[in-house]
């Protein structure tokens, strides 16, 4: 049984095969079946491109939300699990504990798919590489620059950079960085043909004035845009203008931000189908 809970469950083949399959006109092998949709953390762009993408594919999505469920509390996880194996064909959870999406495999009653963790986000990850596809006409050798923290997007982001061939380098405020090397965000840019950031402040983390202070010097503006020529500026959303971007940049002719939020539902598909195996 195949699950997706990070871009290191998947081979060089399976992201190709899986981009190929968001752009193909979608069959439909969840007819009359469910796919479960557990949220523990909001979503805007999630669970809309997951309920249309279940929709499109002949499914019904569920939203179910913790204090409902009760995983781990009225209702052991792997009970959980085998319940909704009963009716869905697939499950999919945004979690605070990766661990959580782990256990759930771990039953292997139905396929597990991660729509967010502290740790991953496949899912927009298939979407950026869709995007660039579109953007560029082509993923290998693309350089994709990271501004901003090494967490769950710019950590699947750069897993996914590799596999399929693309340069990725990250520039980070000291101590939010990810494992490797860290570049300034001027060295970051520097040649790049993509510009990607995320929030300062992500789902669920502490807010405070000494993070604002550090990721300052993080913001793409126009200025850092320009170090790099004719580079597309990325953001996985929700952006806050103002802070990790300003407003003429995303909202500017090089922004490919709407494309690739509405590339979420595509890779929805994809990556369900994949993970179905149709
Ligand atoms: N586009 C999305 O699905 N959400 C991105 C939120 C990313 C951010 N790093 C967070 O964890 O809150």
């Amino acid at each position: 049984m195949r699950h997706l809970l990070s871009i290191r469950d998947l081979t060089a083949a399976d992201l190709q095969a899986i981009l190929g399959l968001s752009e193909k006109p979608a069959p439909q092998p969840l007819t009359g079946k469910g796919v479960a949709l557990y949220f523990e953390k909001p979503s805007a762009r999630t669970r809309n491109s997951m309920e249309l993408a279940a929709a499109q594919l002949g499914g019904h999505p569920v939203y179910l939300q913790p204090n409902e469920l009760g995983i781990g509390m009225r209702e052991s996880v792997a009970d959980v699990t085998r319940t909704l194996a009963c009716y869905h064909s697939i499950i999919a959870a945004r979690v605070f504990d990766h661990s959580l999406l782990e256990q759930m495999a771990a039953v292997n009653a139905a396929p597990v798919l991660n729509m967010l963790s502290a740790t991953d986000h496949p899912l927009q990850a298939l979407a950026d590489l869709l995007t660039i596809k579109q953007l560029l006409g082509r993923i290998e050798g693309a350089r994709v620059a990271f501004i901003g923290e090494g967490n769950n997007v710019s950590r699947s982001l750069a897993e996914a950079c590799v596999l399929a061939g693309a340069e990725f380098v990250i520039a980070s405020p000291p101590g939010h960085g990810l494992e490797g090397a860290v570049l300034d965000p001027a060295e970051a840019v520097e040649g790049a043909d993509i510009i990607y950031t995320d929030v300062w402040v992500s789902m669920g983390d502490e807010d405070s004035d000494e993070r604002r202070a550090a990721f300052e010097p993080y913001q793409v503006d126009e200025a850092l845009m320009a170090r790099a020529k004719d580079a597309w500026f990325l953001h996985c959303l929700p952006a806050r203008r103002g802070e990790e971007v300003t407003a003429p940049v995303i909202d500017g002719p090089r922004s490919g931000v709407w494309k690739q939020a509405e590339n979420r539902m595509h890779t929805a598909r994809g990556a369900m189908l994949w993970l179905l195996d149709k």
